[in-house]
């Protein structure tokens, strides 16, 4: 059963706690679900963003009945939040992680499948990546948002490394700061592989929705650090998420152990 915790939260932000991690993917497949019927029923299109992580296998259900049947995955448009750069093919893709664990197994348009360009260098990559999302913008694929003026994406999924990390964004890096990109690159990313692409977070902040999702006991302390009062005056990467749409954290009961 999903308890909400009521706490101290500020109104756009709501933390899902499930029992176990069988019962958050259920719970996800649900919410994503959801926001996909009211999107294309709105406006005839659904523009997702996938992380790379563990997101990937919490997603499992949506491609089980009765979603694989019930979703209009044609509506779908798919961006990648962050991407390692290294041949799709590769173990390390986020795209290979998101093509074998969900795309493959649903009727998804192959064009509306935004990948990177993966025969160009980071900064290459990059450039490349905020290109095609200002054709989209022009094409009226993506809206821009009328606060920011940055592209505005329907639902953005976002997992979160144990040192707080989210997208490519890595706690005290300079990129946390980026205020004009779209996307821009790392080369010295803490965790391998070094080269990534990720979305800034002026673009990750324009989303109208964000589910932030984290299962098992590797991210408990930055779960803690990041909702609970650990008493940390440092600013976690996943504390800079902060919607204009809403933000869910959906954790299962280990991940959420120590709030
Ligand atoms: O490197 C990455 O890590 C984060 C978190 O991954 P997880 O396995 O700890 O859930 C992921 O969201 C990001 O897309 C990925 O490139």
């Amino acid at each position: 059963m999903a308890e909400t915790v009521p706490a101290t939260v500020p109104a756009k932000r709501k933390v899902e706690v499930l029992g176990s991690e069988e019962e958050l993917a259920a719970a996800l497949a649900k919410y994503v679900a959801d926001l996909s019927d009211k999107f294309v029923r709105e406006k005839g299109l659904f523009t997702v963003v996938l992380s790379g992580g563990y997101l990937i296998d919490l997603l499992r259900k949506l491609a089980e009945p009765p979603y694989v049947e019930s979703v209009e995955w044609s509506k779908w448009h798919v961006f990648w939040l962050d991407e390692r750069v290294v041949p799709k093919t590769h173990p390390d893709s986020n795209y290979k992680l998101a093509c074998d664990g969900l795309l493959s197994k649903v009727p998804i348009v192959p064009e509306n499948v935004y990948a990177i360009n993966d025969t160009l260098s980071a900064e290459g990559a990059a450039d490349d990546y905020e290109a095609c999302l200002r054709y989209l913008v022009e094409t009226g694929v993506l809206a821009p948002s009328a606060a920011s003026k940055f592209p505005k994406f329907d639902l953005m999924l976002l997992g979160m490394g144990p040192d707080g990390h989210v997208a490519s964004l890595f706690p005290g890096h300079p990129l946390l700061e980026e205020k004009e990109r779209w996307v821009t690159f790392i080369k010295d990313s803490p965790k391998p592989p070094p080269q990534r692409i990720t979305f800034t977070f002026p673009v990750i902040n324009s989303s109208e929705y964000i589910a932030l999702v984290v299962a098992g006991t590797g991210e408990v302390d930055a779960v803690h650090n990041a909702l609970g009062n650990s008493g940390d005056a440092k600013k976690l990467p996943a504390q800079m998420v902060t919607p204009e749409g809403e933000l869910t954290w959906f954790l299962d009961k280990d991940a959420a152990s120590k709030l």
